[in-house]
């Protein structure tokens, strides 16, 4: 990726080799006086699968918005790569990031949320091509041909020319996962990506996830109540209470045995 911005610098591609690629340092986000986040550490190493679970309201969804750059926190830094996503480093000073490193930084990282906001008047093809060609400059040609292997990936290569009205709401979000792979992320986010579908629609989805998980270098950050899911995919589980990180480990820890009396009240509520 090219920096565009003579205050931001080329966030690297690091190799899959382990070395942290994202980076919690201190930081609080609060909305009013509503501390949602008390001074978070945590971080994640490059082509890791991390899934934060933690009761409603403890600030899982927050994190992702932080990273995504949707809103801003009040203390502390998040970085991605060798740069400050959040704040940047100008004549010697933390200031925050401008709006064009911003940019550059959320091409990135791509997010799926709950709901799918594909674009209705856009065929299937064209909703996964709109990005690649006005944001990252491909020719059509090439961002078609990419945007028919994700289609192939999400199991919907004879979709191409559907309008998202005549798919159903697991195809929908297998469309929007291949859009946000369309950008080439670094990472991905994913924000309760099932949580909307009908039950019966929640396997496939899950199923498309668990191949990128198994098959690709992507980075993953995943909110998710689908605990067989995140016992699969994951390298890493962050439990999270009252804005803080209270016990992380591996699924086998985290699920089977988990230290910290909320995590195992929480496990016992959903599992
Ligand atoms: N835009 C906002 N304005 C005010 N408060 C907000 C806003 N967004 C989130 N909050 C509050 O921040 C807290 C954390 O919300 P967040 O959505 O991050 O939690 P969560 O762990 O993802 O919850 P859930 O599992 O229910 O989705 C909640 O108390 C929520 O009400």
């Amino acid at each position: 990726m090219s920096a565009d911005s003579s205050t931001s610098q080329e966030i690297p591609n690091p190799a899959v080799d382990g070395s942290e690629l994202i980076r919690f340092d201190k930081v609080v986000k609060r909305y009013g006086s509503n501390t949602v986040l008390d001074e978070l550490d945590f971080s994640v190493a490059s082509g890791k699968h991390v899934t934060l679970i933690g009761p409603s309201g403890s600030g899982k969804t927050t994190i992702l918005r932080l990273l995504m750059t949707l809103v801003r926190p009040d203390e502390g830094t998040i970085k991605v790569g060798a740069d400050y996503l959040t704040h940047e480093e100008r004549n010697g000073k933390l200031v925050p990031a401008g709006e064009k490193h911003v940019r550059e930084v959320r091409k990135n990282i791509g997010m799926v949320f709950q709901q799918f906001n594909l674009f209705p008047n856009m065929k299937v093809l064209r909703n996964i091509t709109e990005a690649p060609v006005s944001v990252l400059g491909l020719s059509r040609d090439e961002a078609e041909q990419r945007g028919r292997e994700l289609l192939d990936l999400v199991g919907l290569g004879d979709r191409c020319d559907a309008y998202p009205s005549q798919l159903s709401g697991g195809q929908q979000q297998r469309v929007a996962i291949a859009r946000a792979l369309a950008m080439r992320p670094q990472v991905l986010l994913l924000d309760e990506v099932t949580s909307a579908l009908d039950p019966e629609l929640v396997a496939g989805v899950l199923d498309v996830l668990r191949d990128i998980a198994h098959t690709t270098d992507i980075t993953m950050l995943c909110v998710t109540h689908e605990m067989n899911f995140a016992r699969d995919i994951s390298d890493q589980v962050l439990m999270f209470d009252s804005g803080r990180v209270i016990e992380s480990g591996s699924p086998e820890k985290i699920f089977t045995e988990p230290e910290h009396e909320r995590t195992r009240e929480f496990l016992s509520a959903v599992l």
